[in-house]
């Protein structure tokens, strides 16, 4: 296919060997703490895949300061400095936010004296209230289900390198936007924009997400594969639910797990997989790196962008 043609294609076994030396060891106190955060990470994939992927990365970071530093001084600008983007795509379910949360947890330990934080765009839905204003609830995750302006907005405030950008929080429990609640973005090295629309074209706007990225990730499943997950992750989150009746999956624990699996089934038929097939996986070949994972999330294949 001609889009793959223009990345290099790497096995896991070959991306693990590119690890330079030790410049990047990982302590055992600080693999406790990947595992604390969750217990199904291999550790052997952060080893052997995102050991690499960092230190390609810190590459492409000094590269970006530098050139923020000789810009600046070139036009005799005394700017605050702009973070490094990244972005990181790919389907619902298919652990976008996990790796995000993973490269954030390991970049913290890895680049001493850099700070980075961490936002996803589901913040950026269109609350409940006016998805069903707009007639549009069955089609969340779409991208008019997003205020997409509002994206941009705040990235824009972002890269200005102002303080305190705010960013609207989702929460997966109550199924929409948590009122008042926010995630505070004060001035990183690096920020990592996680959602299923970054890679997306703009509808209305002129400028899309993906041109203040300064490096970007999808990743890639099967989708039959992106179904279990989703589906195991239903139960989990039904599971949860048990006892709480303002929960929004409370509804789905009083219901069998054969009904309850059935109606997951739909909502990924129509919704979710939908979705994948018609608006992110386009967006595949607009990443820098693409990151492929097999059965029990393990990543068995690297693709990184040419040029
Ligand atoms: N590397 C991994 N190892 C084990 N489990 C994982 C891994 N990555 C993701 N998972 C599991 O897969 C499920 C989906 O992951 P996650 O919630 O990160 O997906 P997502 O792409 O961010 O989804 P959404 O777009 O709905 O927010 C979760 O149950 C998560 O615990
Ligand atoms: C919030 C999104 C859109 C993306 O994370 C997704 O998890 C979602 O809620 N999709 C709508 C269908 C569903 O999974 O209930």
């Amino acid at each position: 296919m001609a889009e793959a043609d223009s990345y290099f294609k790497i096995d896991r076994d070959t991306w693990s060997t590119l690890v330079r030396d030790i410049e990047l060891p990982l302590t055992q106190e600080q693999l406790k703490e990947v595992k604390a955060f969750n217990d199904q990470i291999s550790l052997q994939d952060v080893q052997d895949v995102y050991i690499p992927l960092i230190q390609l990365l810190k590459k492409k970071f000094i590269d970006y300061d530098r050139w923020q530093r000789d810009k600046n001084d070139f036009l005799n600008i005394n700017k605050t400095k702009s973070p490094f983007i990244i972005g990181i795509s790919g389907s619902v379910a298919v652990g976008k936010s996990t790796t995000a949360r993973l490269l954030q947890l390991l970049l913290s330990h890895l680049l001493v004296g850099v700070k980075t934080q961490l936002i996803t765009t589901d913040g950026f839905l269109y609350p409940t209230k006016e998805l069903q204003k707009r007639g549009i609830l069955d089609r969340k995750g779409f991208p008019e289900s997003y205020n997409m302006q509002a994206l941009i907005d705040f990235l824009v405030a972002i890269k200005d390198g102002q303080r305190n950008v705010k960013a609207p929080m989702y929460s997966h429990q109550v199924y929409d936007i948590v009122p008042d609640e926010y995630e505070v973005v004060d001035q990183p090295d690096i920020l990592i924009v996680e959602g299923i629309n970054v890679l997306q074209l703009p509808s209305n706007q002129s400028i899309y997400v993906s041109d203040f990225f300064d490096w970007s990730i999808y990743v890639d499943a099967t989708p039959d594969l992106i179904k279990k997950w989703f589906l195991d992750r239903f139960l989990a989150l039904r599971n949860l639910a048990n006892n709480d009746p303002d929960n929004y999956y409370f509804k789905y624990a009083q219901m069998t797990e054969v009904d309850a699996i059935n109606f997951a089934k739909q909502i990924w038929q129509t919704i979710n997989f939908k979705n994948l097939k018609e608006y992110i996986l386009p967006t595949r070949w607009r990443a820098d790196v693409i990151l492929h994972k097999t059965s029990h999330h393990i990543m068995d294949q690297v693709m990184i962008r040419k040029y």
